[in-house]
């Protein structure tokens, strides 16, 4: 039997619905409009379709927008300045730094990223949400594993109790991920590239999450007959060709369920990057 395909834009309205409505609280009951403010420091291919689809989003939520282009030769202390700028901005309520960052400033990703005002990080890279997170308090939580959780939530997928393996260790989605299942109480494996024995723990998994950044990586016989199947995956293997880390067609054979790439877990990050915006203005006016 092949599984229930989890489309990305049916979950992603509701979350960009529900934006939308509070936005609109925000707007009539207390004047303000909530602001995102994007820095793209040079131009990353793989980063436009992002940037499209935010830029399309905020339009539809009447969000206020602003995309900061700055020069691939951009220095760090440039590219601060402007972060300190915004952090002082009243219209802007989420800043998020494009990444990956061009080579000479990659190395000081974390000095940058930690400049965001952490009230203002919708991305939820700063130290302070990633430590609200681990310890369980409110705080901005980063959009794709948020947007993943949400999903499984409003698909019935249980995770009380259930074994959840999450290929990769990254701070922006393995990581996050593992301390969201587990406030979800789900028993959490983390898998990575010195993982030995890699599909004899795939297989157990009931959750099943792939953020390797690898074509096809998790193939059939690394998945347990009914399990879901998330793809954080989005590897561009030819100009117009999006592929996950899943090999979709013969995984979805054997899952229970299924994120596609395009049209899945992207689609919920965006929405999820919304929810955040909307969520930091609100924080903002309630202060
Ligand atoms: N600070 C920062 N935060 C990020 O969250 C971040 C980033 N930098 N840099 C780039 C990556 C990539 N990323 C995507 C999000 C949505 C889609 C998306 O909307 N994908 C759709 C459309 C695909 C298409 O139209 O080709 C889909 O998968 O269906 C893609 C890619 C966020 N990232």
């Amino acid at each position: 039997m092949s599984a229930r395909i989890l489309e990305g834009k049916v979950f992603a309205q509701q979350f960009k619905d529900d934006a939308g409505r509070r936005a609109e609280v925000l707007r009539e009951k207390y004047g303000v409009n909530p602001g995102l403010a994007v820095i793209i420091v040079g131009s990353n291919p793989a980063s436009q379709v992002y940037v499209r689809n935010k830029n399309k989003s905020c339009e539809a939520l009447g969000i206020y927008s602003e995309v900061v282009e700055m020069p691939e030769t951009t220095s760090k202390q440039e590219l601060i300045a402007k972060i300190d700028e915004l952090n002082l901005d009243k219209r802007i309520h989420g800043i998020l730094v494009q990444l990956p960052l061009p080579a000479q400033i990659a190395k000081d990703e974390a000095e940058i990223l930690n400049r965001i005002d952490p009230a203002k990080d919708v991305d939820g890279f700063h130290p302070v949400n990633v430590g609200r997170l681990v310890t369980g308090e409110d705080g901005l939580v980063p959009c794709t594993p948020a947007g993943c959780i949400r999903m499984l939530e409003l698909a019935d997928i249980p995770l009380d109790g259930k074994r959840a393996v999450v290929i990769g260790r990254s701070n922006i989605v393995g990581k996050p991920m593992l301390h969201l299942l587990l406030a979800k109480n789900a028993t959490v494996t983390i898998c990575h590239s010195h993982t030995e024995n890699l599909a004899a723990i795939t297989r157990e998994a009931d959750i099943l999450v792939a953020a390797i950044g690898k074509p096809n990586f998790v193939t059939a016989d690394m998945v347990k007959p009914g399990a879901a199947v998330i793809d954080v995956g989005i590897n561009r293997i030819a100009p117009k060709k999006l592929v996950g880390d899943v090999d979709f067609e013969a995984v979805k054979e054997v899952a229970g369920a299924i994120t596609p790439v395009p049209g899945g877990v992207g689609l919920l990050t965006v929405a999820m990057l919304m929810q955040n915006v909307v969520k930091a203005a609100e924080k903002a006016v309630c202060k």
